[in-house]
């Protein structure tokens, strides 16, 4: 088992959102999480990424770790896209990089300082840099924002070829990508009753 939650609630800046939240990921598996804005698809990923504590409920999670990619991009704006790609390779412990820049089709872009290049192309290195971390289970947040739809194709393609070699994919977008592999889930039925902001209100956009 790659990912398992179990009766998992989340909250987000000290409100509830989520409760009962159950799912199970094995090799293979995707999951994508379907509901409207504000239903808590990103704070049940930020959740799972351990970037923000469960209100109760288990989760059981490799113990390798897992690979998050947010809507914050996380680049090195003055590195090139080989030398992010590089960087980000050295602090999971790989070294190959050629497969991941093939596979968002960045080769030719190698040598560009990541500040140059356009919106899509960010996004494209943001999501190759997933095959440089080596782990197993992918938490991805509207991976395809910004992509244009060759770009989603070959994004479609990573995550197949990431899922055939046993790897495992939550993911929350509102587009269909295709992936005939994944089931969705809608968070709608796990809405919080109650929606009460709670102790540790914050307001995370200045922090
Ligand atoms: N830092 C924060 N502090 C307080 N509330 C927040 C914070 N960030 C998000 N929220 C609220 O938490 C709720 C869930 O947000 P979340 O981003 O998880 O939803 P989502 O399902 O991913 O939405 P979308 O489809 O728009 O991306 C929303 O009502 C949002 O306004």
């Amino acid at each position: 088992m790659m990912l398992r939650l179990e009766d998992l609630s989340v909250a987000r800046g000290g409100l509830r959102l989520l409760d009962g939240v159950g799912l199970a990921l094995g090799p293979g598996g995707a999951v994508v999480l379907r509901g409207p804005n504000g239903i808590g698809k990103t704070t049940l990923l930020r959740t799972v990424a351990g970037l923000q504590p469960t209100i109760s409920g288990r989760m059981h999670l490799p113990p390798e770790g897992v690979a998050y990619a947010g809507h914050a991009d996380g680049l090195k704006a003055t590195l090139t896209v080989a030398e992010n790609l590089g960087f980000w390779a050295r602090i999971y412990g790989q070294t190959e990089i050629a497969p991941a820049l093939a596979a968002m089709n960045l080769e030719t872009l190698a040598d560009r300082p990541a500040q140059n290049l356009s919106a899509g192309q960010k996004r494209r290195l943001g999501l190759a840099r997933l095959l440089v971390t080596g782990r197993r289970l992918w938490l991805l947040d509207e991976p395809t924002v910004s992509l244009d739809q060759a770009s989603v194709a070959l994004f479609a393609t990573l995550i197949r070829d990431h899922l055939a070699q046993g790897g495992a994919a939550l993911i929350a977008t509102h587009i269909d990508l295709g992936l005939a592999e994944a089931k969705d889930l809608d968070l709608t039925p796990f809405r919080a009753k109650l929606r009460e902001p709670g102790q540790g209100d914050f307001d995370e956009a200045f922090a």
